[in-house]
């Protein structure tokens, strides 16, 4: 089966204070990472970029770039669009360190429409409000999502325009396939897999490097 890659790099990184997918880190752009990482791991690599940047950004001859939209949904359904695959694997560049065997064992599906990776919750788990522990809630069974996660691109693009027709927002692509009621598998994610979101996660990463 064809698998295509969409790397994820639309955003405004309004948590951030900037364009967080073009920081340098390492001496390259937090994109790039990602990117090289995949390039010759899979049949096809999309990149999502802002509409603005898209004549700007200057990527080898297998890449094809397409225009985000406003929400990462948005961004993920455009780049479904262009996809051929059989399998779309979609990750977000925020994610620089994600590994090439996490990639690869995403891309696994077995009898899944689709597979995550993703990191048992850790920590105990406090309900505050106002400075306050309301409770301790049950972490049984509780995981954190990661990216990549990939899935069968024709159920995907269902999904979305399901989703899109309801108004409906994820967080995740997986969240759209439980809400219609496909099957979502999950391998091990990985610790160093973290997102880049303020930017104090831009020191771990430097430090991580
Ligand atoms: N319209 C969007 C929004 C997000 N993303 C991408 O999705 C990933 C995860 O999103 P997030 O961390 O939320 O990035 P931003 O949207 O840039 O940040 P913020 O939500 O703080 O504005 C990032 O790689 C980001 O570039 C995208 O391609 N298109
Ligand atoms: C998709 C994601 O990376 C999984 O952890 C994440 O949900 C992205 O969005 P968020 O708004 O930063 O949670």
């Amino acid at each position: 089966m064809k698998r295509s890659v969409i790397l994820l790099a639309g955003g405004e990184g309004s948590r951030f204070g900037t364009k967080k997918q073009y920081i340098l880190l390492g001496g390259k752009p937090l994109y790039m990472h990602s990117l090289e990482k995949v390039l010759d791991l899979f049949e096809e690599v999309i990149l999502v970029l802002p509409e603005e940047d898209l004549q700007k950004i200057k990527v080898p001859p297998k890449v094809k770039k397409v225009a985000g939209g406003k929400e990462r949904q948005d961004s993920v359904l455009e780049g479904i669009l262009e996809a051929e695959g059989d399998i779309v694997i979609i990750h977000d560049c925020a994610r620089p360190f994600a590994s090439r065997e996490l990639f690869l064992k995403v891309s696994e599906l077995g009898d899944f429409e689709g597979k995550i990776c993703a990191l048992p919750v850790r920590d105990t788990l406090k309900q505050v409000s106002e400075g306050m522990v309301i409770k301790t809630i049950d972490r049984t069974g509780l995981w954190h999502s990661q990216t990549p996660q990939a899935f069968l691109r024709k159920v995907l693009l269902e999904c979305h325009f399901r989703a899109r027709s309801e108004g409906f927002f994820a967080t995740d692509d997986a969240m759209l396939l439980e809400r219609y009621g496909y099957r979502v598998g999950v391998v091990m994610g990985e610790p160093t897999n973290i997102k880049i979101t303020y930017p104090e996660d831009l020191a771990l990463a430097q430090r991580l490097l």
